[in-house]
């Protein structure tokens, strides 16, 4: 069985379609992404998965239940950890997992064995109210408290946003265990470096899925050579390479702008040096799911 089917969802609020006709699957053991950025509608998913909100049109079933028919079963058999932490800022680490054991009616003893890694590195501020917890920790407790009555699915809603790098690698470390454990998770992140330690994921704009695939076949789909450039004056180079109808995407990329071009590089090379720019580098650059990402958002922009 699949532990998640999404068919043809839709919602709206109000003038703005949050989601429009998501169709996904996932398999057993999956550790699946929603990648997308800021509104996409990532969190709306979510919670019409989580059964606490309603589509408007379309069907989804986890492990099984019907999100609308069976939504008590489903609350009691899925872990949910919110964007915005869902912990209660007053109360210890110890209080918010008992608390959140209790509302499963099990105890954090009952199924110890499965938090038991993450809250050991917590464990030593067992007695500190989560408001007094650094971003890393809150995330640890919040993840703590997500498993704690054992789900059969696990969603987790932007687990690392705000979250600083060594966290957010020990983070994702965890939830390689966790899949080991055969709970299959479903994660969004804006972050793109993420996307590639999922399984497989969906790249979602404005409510719509662009692509659903394994990272790697994401990036081996984009068909382009790519350039590496940079320049003394990065935001004069960008506009530069903006206006000029050779130049097929650019996109900042770290310390470079990443550019697809329509023209062979001579042409771009020759315009670039009428512009005048000082010290520009050009080099060939592999692809990566940015640029696979941005090259599908750039196409839906153009069709939407
Ligand atoms: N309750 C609501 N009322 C009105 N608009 C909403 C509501 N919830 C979401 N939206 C809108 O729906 C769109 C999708 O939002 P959603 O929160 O699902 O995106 P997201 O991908 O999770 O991004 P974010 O990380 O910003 O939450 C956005 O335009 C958002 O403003």
């Amino acid at each position: 069985m699949q532990p998640i089917v999404v068919e043809n969802v839709h919602k709206s609020f109000g003038d703005v379609k949050a989601l429009h006709n998501i169709s996904l699957a996932v398999e057993e053991g999956e550790l699946f992404g929603l990648i997308g950025p800021d509104g996409a509608g990532k969190s709306t998913l979510f919670r019409i998965l989580t059964t606490l909100l309603l589509a408007d049109k379309g069907s989804a079933t986890v492990n099984g239940l019907h999100v609308v028919k069976d939504y008590r079963r489903i609350r009691q058999q899925v872990g949910y950890m919110p964007g915005r932490f869902s912990l209660y800022q007053d109360l210890t680490i110890e209080e918010n997992l008992n608390f959140f054991a209790t509302i499963f009616k099990t105890t954090v003893e009952e199924n110890y064995d499965l938090i038991k890694e993450i809250y050991e590195q917590i464990a030593p501020f067992a007695k500190r109210p989560a408001g007094k917890l650094s971003g890393g920790m809150k995330q640890k407790l919040a993840l703590c408290c997500a498993l704690v009555h054992k789900p059969k699915v696990l969603f987790l809603d932007e687990p690392t946003t705000g979250v600083d790098p060594v966290s957010r690698k020990e983070f994702w470390e965890m939830l390689q265990r966790l899949k080991q454990k055969g709970i299959p998770i479903m994660v969004s992140t804006p972050y793109m470096d993420e996307a590639m330690l999922c399984d497989r994921v969906a790249l979602i704009q404005k409510g719509e899925i662009m692509q659903i695939n394994t990272p790697e076949r994401i990036v081996q789909g984009f068909g382009k050579k790519i350039w590496a450039m940079r320049a003394q004056h990065m935001y004069r180079l960008i506009r530069d390479l903006r206006a000029f109808e050779g130049t097929d995407s650019c996109f900042a990329f770290g310390e470079y702008l990443h550019v697809t071009l329509r023209v062979p590089l001579e042409t771009a090379e020759a315009y670039l040096a009428q512009k005048q720019h000082e010290n520009l580098v050009i080099k060939p650059a592999s692809a990566g799911i940015e640029d696979a990402f941005m090259q599908l958002m750039q196409e839906q922009n153009e069709t939407l």
